[in-house]
């Protein structure tokens, strides 16, 4: 009898609303913001704070900018990422089985991960679609994986990779859409723009016991024993690569944090404060770039797409374009197909 021994492939993100309604968009953010990897403070403290204060301001509020980017065919994160793992199934073939799922609502984490296994996955990839380390994102992923996996009799082999925010083919996808927007728009600057995180997180990302990470202006300069999980010198080292690939001078681009969420202070700089500074400088046609995330979402839709660009024209700016994030782009396809390739060797 022939063993069937298919190599599983999980690739998980972070989470989108069913709908953009409010009562969806209040389900998902509960289960997202409940997740103490993300809000990281005592739990009846984010009981509380969660109840009273961001469940009833953010949830309609969230709604609105949700309907702003939507498509037909539903959320953006969900629909480039369904189209991705598509792709990547495809080029696999197979000996693969491949399943996109969401940490935080639907498609089910543990609804994939008992498919694969039903299917006769008895080794799986776990793939986080996040380029850069944080416990928020890549953290939350494997430690929801390890927790169902720990539920199961038969426990599958996992194989868990790593972040990919340095990958030279996960640089060269961003550098070929770049081009593309280049060519046509012309851009005066840059600006990288990355999700955020609270600084607390990247201190107690730090190897040396708080002594490296956001204690010395340089400390994300560059990738040092300290600071191996340190989200924001990983986002910066992506910058630097893409940024060198494609050749761009000095002065004309810089790296900034996004999408802050509450009062305590977030990585620096805020792309909101960075922006008056930049048309300051006298530039005009700014491509903004989110290499954070490999797929469109709210994040760069709505909060750059739409709000940034807003700003910049208010702030006398001639044209702000978003960089379309790398999607399902036939080559970054196969730059994903290839690194489960080497995973499953
Ligand atoms: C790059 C990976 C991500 C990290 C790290 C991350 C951390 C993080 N996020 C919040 C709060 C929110 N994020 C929201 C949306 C959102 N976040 C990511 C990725 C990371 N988040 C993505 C891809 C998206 C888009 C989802 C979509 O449906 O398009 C939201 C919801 C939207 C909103 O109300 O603004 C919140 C809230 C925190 C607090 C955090 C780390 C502490
Ligand atoms: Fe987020
Ligand atoms: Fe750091």
């Amino acid at each position: 009898m022939k063993l069937n021994n298919r190599i599983g492939v999980l690739l998980v993100n972070v989470g989108t609303p069913d709908s953009p309604e409010t009562p969806d968009v209040r389900r998902y953010l509960k289960e997202f913001l409940s997740d103490p990897r993300v809000i990281d403070i005592p739990a009846l403290a984010r009981f509380l704070l969660l109840r009273l204060i961001i469940l009833p301001f953010r949830s309609s509020k969230s709604s609105h900018a949700y309907k702003t980017v939507w498509l037909p065919e539903g959320s953006p994160l969900m629909y480039h990422s369904s189209n991705l793992a598509k792709n990547v199934s495809q080029l696999l073939g197979e000996n693969y089985l491949v399943e996109f799922c969401m940490r935080y609502q639907n498609p089910s984490l543990e609804k994939a991960i008992h498919k694969l296994v039903e299917n006769g996955a008895h080794k799986i990839i776990v793939f986080p679609l996040f380029p850069q380390y944080s416990s928020a994102a890549t953290g939350t992923v494997f430690e929801k994986v390890g927790k169902i996996a720990n539920s199961m009799w038969n426990v599958p082999q996992l194989i868990y990779m790593p972040p990919f925010y340095n990958n030279p083919g996960f640089i060269e996808s961003f550098s070929i859409i770049y081009k593309d927007i280049m060519r046509e728009f012309k851009p005066d600057f840059t600006l990288f723009s990355y999700h955020g995180l609270p600084e607390r997180h990247i201190v107690k990302s730090d190897l040396s016991d708080g002594r490296h990470c956001l204690q010395k202006e340089s400390c994300c300069n560059e990738i040092c024993n300290e600071n191996f999980y340190c989200y924001r010198a990983q986002c910066y080292d992506t910058t630097r690569s893409i940024a060198n690939k494609m050749q761009l001078k000095k002065d004309t681009f810089v790296t900034s944090f996004q999408s802050r969420l509450g009062r305590s202070p977030w990585i620096k700089p805020y792309t909101d404060l960075v922006l008056p500074d930049i048309a300051k400088k006298g530039f005009k046609r700014i491509a903004v770039m989110c290499p954070a995330f490999v797929a469109d979402c709210l994040e760069t839709l709505e909060e750059i797409q739409i709000r940034a660009k807003e700003q910049w024209l208010s702030l006398g700016g001639e044209d702000l374009k978003l960089v379309p994030s790398l999607n399902s782009n036939p080559y970054w396809s196969e730059v994903v197909a290839n690194m489960i390739k080497q995973a499953s060797k």
